[in-house]
C-alpha cells in the first residue's frame, strides 16, 4: 500500500507522517521524501544556486522516485539518495532501504506529477493558509537549511508562491482526503488514515 501526503512547502507534511509512523509503529512502514529526489545543482556557481526553481516538476529526479517505487512495490531494496538543502545537492552516501507492506510518501509536487499519482493508494493533503507556511518556513530554513531572511522571501516572491499556484494548489482536487494544516489535539484525518493501515496491516497478517 502506498499513501501519498501532499500539500505546500511547510504545511505539515512531515509532522502529519511522522505522528502516522508514531501511532502505527515503524517495523511495517517506510518513509519516502520526493525530497530527497531533488537533481544536484553541480553545474550552476554557489551564487546562482538559490535563485534556481525548486518547485517546478522537472527539479527533481522523478524516473529514480518512481523506480525506487516500483522496486519497494515487488519486493527489492533501494539505495535512497540523501540531498543536503544546505548546497543544493545530493551528498555522496546513499541510505538502503528495505522493502515492507506499507509506504507513506510525502512532497510538495506528488500529486502533480501524473505518473507518480496514479501509485498512490491514498491521497492526502494538508492543507495550511500560505501565511502561516511562510512564516514556519522562514523560521526552519533559517535554522535548519542555513539561509538568510532575504534569500527566503525572495525566493519565496519569485519561485515557491508561484509554482504553488501553477502546481500544488490545483492538485489538491485528486486527493481523497484534505487535512487542516492547523494545531489541533484531535485529529480526524489522522484517525482515518491510522486505522486504514491498522486494518490493511491485519488483513495481511491473517493471510500469511
Ligand atoms: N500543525 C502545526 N503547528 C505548528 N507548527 C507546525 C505544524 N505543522 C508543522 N509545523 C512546523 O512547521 C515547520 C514545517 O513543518 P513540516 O512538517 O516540516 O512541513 P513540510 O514537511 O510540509 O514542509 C516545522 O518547523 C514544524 O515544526
Ligand atoms: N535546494 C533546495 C531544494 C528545495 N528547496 C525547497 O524545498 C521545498 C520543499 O520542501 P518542504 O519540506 O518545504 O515541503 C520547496 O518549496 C523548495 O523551494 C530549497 O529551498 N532548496
Amino acid at each position: 500500500m502506498i499513501i501519498g501526503i501532499c500539500g505546500g512547502s511547510a504545511s505539515g507534511k512531515t509532522i502529519f507522517t511522522k505522528k502516522i509512523i508514531e501511532l502505527v509503529g515503524s517495523d511495517a512502514l517506510i518513509y519516502l521524501e520526493h525530497d530527497a529526489y531533488y537533481k544536484g545543482l553541480t553545474e550552476l556557481p554557489p551564487e546562482l544556486q538559490e535563485t534556481k526553481n525548486f518547485d517546478h516538476p522537472d527539479s527533481l529526479d522523478n524516473a529514480l522516485f518512481i523506480q525506487h517505487l516500483h522496486q519497494l512495490q515487488t519486493n527489492q531494496p533501494i539505495e535512497r539518495p540523501v540531498y543536503d538543502f544546505t548546497i543544493h545537492r545530493r551528498t555522496t552516501e546513499t541510505i538502503r532501504i528495505l522493502p515492507k507492506p506499507v509506504i507513506l510518501v510525502d512532497g510538495i509536487l506528488i500529486f502533480a506529477i501524473e505518473a507518480l499519482r496514479d501509485l498512490f493508494d491514498i491521497k492526502v493533503f494538508i492543507d495550511a493558509d500560505a501565511d502561516i507556511r511562510l512564516a514556519r518556513r522562514l523560521q526552519r530554513d533559517l535554522f535548519e537549511r542555513g539561509r538568510t531572511p532575504e534569500s527566503v522571501l525572495d525566493q519565496y516572491l519569485k519561485t515557491v508562491r508561484p509554482m504553488h499556484r501553477e502546481f500544488v494548489e490545483p492538485s489538491k482536487r485528486y486527493a481523497d482526503i484534505i487535512i487542516h494544516g492547523k494545531i489541533k489535539k484531535h485529529n480526524t484525518g489522522l484517525d482515518l488514515i491510522v486505522t486504514k493501515i491498522k486494518a490493511y496491516l491485519a488483513e495481511l497478517a491473517q493471510q500469511q
